[in-house]
Formats: structure tokens, sequence, C-alpha cells
């Protein structure tokens, strides 16, 4: 039985991607496999621009998870939370990381589906995701191998110089997404994105809301 280092858990909205605006339990992994998560080691880091803190597992709900049931549970009593209304309903996790493909395993996914749960995860696409996820997010980092080419959605954080995403248009994705590249140049990479969209309509803009909402 395996265990699971969790960063944080908490209930949100879906800020980015198709599903923007759900209801949703964040489950983030602690680690990644493209940065340490430290500083000092950034610049030489194979993604260059995370905006997320991975490292410990120190965040709300963080700690080491002894087996899926555990973690499982977790997840379910945090969306659980503040529920008035819930007929039709489909209760909603986003695994994210750090790279969460690192740790999830099938023992997970079944316990999540057993409690009702649809599955989403956020991956930078390095790492092969194991079957029954329900929704595949895959941002590409340029210069990174990407063996996982098929999902729900492809969000290419935006302007990222090195990727081929002609290349990407050939990928098996339902939907194919520009996300604005967060940072000091917010404002420039965001009309950079509208720019990009405009000029290649199979592209649409995502933005991240949730910074926008005042949200998690
Ligand atoms: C923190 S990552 C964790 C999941 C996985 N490691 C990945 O990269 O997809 C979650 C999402 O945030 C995006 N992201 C990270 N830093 C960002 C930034 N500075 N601006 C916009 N999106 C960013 C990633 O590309 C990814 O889509
Ligand atoms: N609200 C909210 N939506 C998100 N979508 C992807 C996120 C991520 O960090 O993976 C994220 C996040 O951190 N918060
Ligand atoms: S791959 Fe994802 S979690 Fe890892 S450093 Fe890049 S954006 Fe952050
Ligand atoms: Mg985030």
């Amino acid at each position: 039985m395996t265990s699971y280092a969790v960063k944080e858990i908490f209930l949100t909205l879906q800020g980015e991607g198709r599903q923007a605006g759900r209801r949703a339990v964040f489950l983030r992994f602690a680690g990644c496999n493209l940065w340490t998560g430290r500083e000092q080691d950034r610049e030489s880091a194979d993604c260059r621009f995370c905006d997320t803190d991975f490292v410990g597992m120190d965040g709300d709900h963080g700690g080491r998870y002894r087996d899926a049931a555990a973690l499982a549970d977790k997840v379910a009593a945090l969306w659980a939370e503040g529920l008035v209304g819930e007929a039709g309903a489909v209760p909603f996790v986003v695994m994210t990381g750090g790279e969460p493909l690192l740790q999830v395993d099938d023992a997970l996914i079944a316990a999540l589906h057993a409690r009702g749960f649809e599955i989403a995860v956020e991956t930078n696409g390095t790492i092969a995701a194991p079957a029954g996820i329900d929704w595949i997010c895959v941002s590409p980092k340029a210069g990174t191998e990407i063996v996982q080419r098929s999902g729900q959605e492809l969000k290419l954080v935006w302007p990222q110089p090195g990727n081929d995403y002609r290349a990407m248009e050939g990928w098996a994705f339902d939907h194919f997404l520009v996300s604005p590249m967060d940072g000091p140049d917010v404002v420039e990479t965001t009309a950079a994105a509208v720019a990009f969209v405009l000029a290649n309509p199979r592209w649409r803009l995502s933005v991240q809301s949730h910074k926008l909402i005042g949200v998690r």
C-alpha cells in the first residue's frame, strides 16, 4: 500500500480551463519532477514560471496520508462542507501539485470514484496518466518531452518560446487553451494570449479566474 505526500487540500472553485467556475475540492500533492520548488533552483529548473508552493506537507489538511481510503475520505469530507443543495450535482476533485502523476495510482482513483467523485488532473504531461481519470488537463512546458498527448484539455501557458503549438494541434485533446503567464508581465502576457487567439481560432483563452475573484 502506498502512502501519499499531500501539500494541502481545500474547497474552492476551479479557476482555470473549461471547468472554470465549478465547485471543486483541490488536492495538491507535494513535489514536482520539473522543479525542486526552491527559489535558488528556479533559474536552472525545467519549469521556471511556477506560481505555486508545493514543497512540504504543511498546508491545510496537508500531511502524509497512509492509504487511498484515508485520502479519499478527507476529500469527501471537504466536499461535504457547507453544502446546502447537492441534487443533480456530481462531486468534483481536481488533483494538482506539484506534479500529481508522481503519486496518483489506481487505488486512489478507485477510492475517489467509490465516493462518487468525478476526477480531474492538472499535469505537466511528462508522466503518462493512469486509466480512469475523467478529465485530463495537460499543460506542456517548453523543452520537456510530453508523453501524455491525449485528454480533455491542453492548456498552454503563454507566451512560452520553444513550444511547438502547431504540433500540439495534432494531439488528441477536446479543447486547446492558452493561459496568460502570471508574473510581473501579466498585462503583456494577457495581451499576447488575446492576440494569439485572434490569430488562431482553434484555441481559446483561459484566465486564472480564481486570482481575479479572490479565492484560492
Ligand atoms: C502549479 S501547476 C501543477 C500541475 C502540473 N505540475 C502542471 O504544471 O500542469 C497548475 C497549473 O498552473 C499553471 N501555472 C503555473 N505557473 C503559472 C503561471 N506563472 N502563470 C499561469 N499559469 C501557471 C500550470 O501550467 C498548470 O496548468
Ligand atoms: N481555484 C483554483 N483553480 C485552479 N486551477 C488550477 C490550479 C492549480 O494550481 O492547479 C488552481 C488553483 O490553484 N486554484
Ligand atoms: S510543472 Fe507544474 S508544479 Fe512543476 S514547477 Fe511547473 S507549473 Fe509548477
Ligand atoms: Mg494554481
